[in-house]
């Protein structure tokens, strides 16, 4: 038996609720494959196209005459936990039913603690919401003041700021949880960014990389393993290139060295390689895999995916 922190990519969420009730089905079933292998599971997922979208949808509203108030943008986040976190513990709960599985899945709505002065906050860059053309992005810089950019290749986004995370505030509940041996969807969305004020827990207008938030869980939850799973099976080097060569296995100082050289997208597969290193190195024994969500079990067998460790 392991305890893991597992971190779920955009593509076991799906583009739009429709579709995320849909694709939430195989999520929980390879999920509940990890369950029924004895293993303790939190689960973390991201939000950038969905607090994008619910972000966007009430500045609309809120711009026509008979629109609803403001949404400030950390109850957005905290939406997104929500209606993911509820397609999420439904999806599980009935692939434990039909599996006879007497335990439960539920959703902490997660607050993560960052730091007022990180200098995040000066420099916009998480990609959230839609994709746009440039001339969109462009009118879109005008009308709303958005930070807009290229975003791989795939058109243009708007950024916000992405602190890292310091504390979750919800570690205990959480804790308590999984131990029980129910599947708990915590830090959804990288968590609500929060700051420690006077008067207790304020939130800040920015979205937490949810691999980084995953990381923290992690090592808070004292984990055996992070899996961080994406579209991929393996983490490569030259990737998409005809030199593209697939890895196994990273020390930290390959790793390190890879992440030097540029092998990792910012934005995509960086902030992953560095979360994996990251909690390789906070403790003895501490693993971490980056491979698909279909490959979960295989690459926990140490079949395929690519495992970071200590060596
Ligand atoms: N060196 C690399 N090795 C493997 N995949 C990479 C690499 N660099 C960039 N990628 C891309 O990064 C993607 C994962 O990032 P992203 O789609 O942002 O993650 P998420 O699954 O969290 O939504 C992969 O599907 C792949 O297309
Ligand atoms: N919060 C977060 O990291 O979301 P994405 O994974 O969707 O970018």
């Amino acid at each position: 038996m392991a305890r893991m922190v597992i971190a779920l990519g955009g593509n076991a969420l799906g583009n739009n609720p429709a579709e995320q009730q849909e694709a939430v089905k195989s999520t929980a079933s390879s999920i509940v494959d990890l369950l029924e292998n004895g293993h303790q599971i939190t689960l973390a997922h991201g939000n950038g196209p969905q607090v994008g979208m619910i972000n966007l949808a009430f500045e609309v509203s809120a711009a026509s005459p008979e629109g609803t108030p403001e949404m400030p943008f950390p109850e957005c986040g905290a939406m997104s936990q929500g209606y993911i976190g509820y397609h999420l513990q439904n999806a599980i709960r009935e692939e434990m039913k039909s599996r006879d599985i007497n335990k439960n899945a539920a959703t902490v709505i997660t607050q993560v603690i960052v730091d007022e002065n990180d200098p995040a906050f000066e420099n916009p860059s998480k990609p959230i919401g839609a994709f746009y053309t440039e001339k969109e992005a462009e009118d879109l810089r005008t009308s709303k003041g958005y930070n807009m950019v290229e975003d791989a290749g795939r058109g243009y986004r708007r950024v916000v700021p992405s602190p890292l995370p310091v504390d979750i505030a919800e570690k205990d509940i959480i804790s308590d949880l999984v131990s029980n041996g129910e599947v708990v969807i915590a830090c959804g969305g990288g968590g609500i960014p929060v700051v420690k004020t006077g008067s207790g827990l304020k939130g800040v207008p920015a979205v937490i990389d949810k691999d980084y938030a995953s990381e923290k869980l992690a090592e808070l939850l004292d984990a055996d393993y992070l899996v961080i799973l994406t579209a991929v099976e393996q983490v490569a080097i030259n990737f998409g290139t005809p030199e593209q060569k697939n890895l196994d296995k990273m020390d930290l100082e390959t790793a390190e060295k890879y992440c030097e050289e540029g092998h990792f997208a910012p934005g995509s597969m960086l902030p992953k390689v560095k979360a994996a290193m990251k909690f390789a190195e906070s403790g003895k024994g501490r693993k971490a895999l980056i491979t698909s969500l279909e490959k979960a079990r295989a690459g926990l067998k140490g079949e395929t995916g690519t495992l970071i460790i200590d060596e």
